[in-house]
């Protein structure tokens, strides 16, 4: 995290295209709108929504830094999902994510994001704010558990909120407030927002044919923030159509665009499919790896309508969508 984010001069775009970072998914600086800063200076904002949209209408992938978001807050979070996928099966049951709720845990194998794949190699604790009550966190457990998921929750929508402005902005949206009030209600309302702590465990002797950590697909909502521990895994489809590894990068968050944000600016910007392949060596197949994802969406009664006023697609509400989406995809059983 860099204390001092006000020094930074113009915002360099760095377009990584090298051996490094094959995906060619570019490094912001996102300084002039940390959550860090106070005063923001509107010169500074313009070229970084420009440079937002320009990677969100290509890769539909970026990765921000100095972005504002504690890292202690991340790696504290991380550690506590840490204990809870650590305890014993029949205590996790008890936090399961029920039927009609979105909060909760979510076991090995339960669900494919792909239907041309088994279910995936990985375990979830989903949060979401309005559908948790207190019997679905293991207070007793791992204590403090809660508060620091809820806390980088609202850090993430806090964030979210930002990029979402900087990308109206670059868009040159007209109503730029509209767009936000239709985000009101993250965390506390009718609306699908949902932060994951994903852990995908040392990969088992047998796998199913074709299974892996996390099939191909793309993200459903506004837009998604991932926090990657230190283990590589996350491939992104790049615009020749080829999988390329985003790997992990200390003290940044990676932003995409979901597939609702791409239908409501008549695909301008790119909702790309990605995915996490098993590891290859055998030391990596060992280890497991962590992440943390959030997804923001509208409010369940927002109607998307085409930004640019083409009409490609016809207006459907938020909640409508995501029930489409979430019924074609969700479960394994
Ligand atoms: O764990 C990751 O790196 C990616 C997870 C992901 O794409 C998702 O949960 O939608
Ligand atoms: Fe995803």
């Amino acid at each position: 995290m860099d204390p001092n984010p006000q020094e930074h001069g113009p915002i360099p775009i760095n377009w990584a295209d090298d051996a490094e970072d094959p995906g060619h998914i570019p490094i912001l600086d996102f300084s002039p709108y940390s959550l860090l800063k106070g005063a923001v200076d509107e010169d500074q904002l313009q070229p970084l929504a420009t440079q937002l949209v320009q990677a969100f209408s290509t890769v539909g992938f970026v990765y921000l830094r100095n972005h504002g978001i504690p890292a202690a807050l991340v790696s504290r979070t991380f550690e506590l999902a840490d204990k809870f996928f650590a305890l014993p099966e029949e205590v996790k049951t008890k936090f399961s994510r029920p039927a009609d709720k979105s909060h909760g845990w979510v076991c090995l194998e339960r669900e494919r994001v792909t239907m041309e794949r088994p279910g995936d190699l990985k375990e979830a604790f989903n949060v979401r704010p309005p559908h948790a009550t207190e019997k679905l966190w293991p207070n007793e457990e791992v204590p403090e558990f809660q508060q620091a998921s809820l806390q980088l929750y609202d850090k993430c929508r806090q964030l979210s909120l930002r990029i979402i402005e900087l990308m109206a902005r670059g868009l040159n949206i007209q109503d730029k407030a509209g767009l936000l009030s239709m985000h009101s209600m993250i965390g506390t309302g009718p609306n699908g927002s949902l932060m994951r702590t994903l852990r995908y465990p040392p990969v088992p002797e047998q796998v199913k044919e074709g299974q892996i950590r996390c099939g191909e697909h793309t993200d459903y909502g506004s837009i998604t923030l991932l926090f990657q521990d230190n283990v590589a895994g996350l491939e992104v489809q790049n615009c020749d159509g080829e999988y390329v590894p985003a790997p992990p990068i200390p003290n940044t968050v990676v932003v995409n665009i979901g597939d609702l944000m791409q239908r409501w600016t008549s695909d301008k910007l790119k909702s790309t499919s990605h995915r996490v392949l098993l590891p290859e060596t055998e030391e990596g197949r060992k280890t497991a790896r962590r992440s943390i994802a959030f997804f923001a969406h509208p409010n369940m009664d927002a109607v998307i309508t085409c930004l640019d006023g083409s009409n490609k697609y016809p207006p459907i509400t938020a909640g409508e969508y995501l029930k489409q989406r979430l019924t074609a995809t969700y479960d394994v059983s």
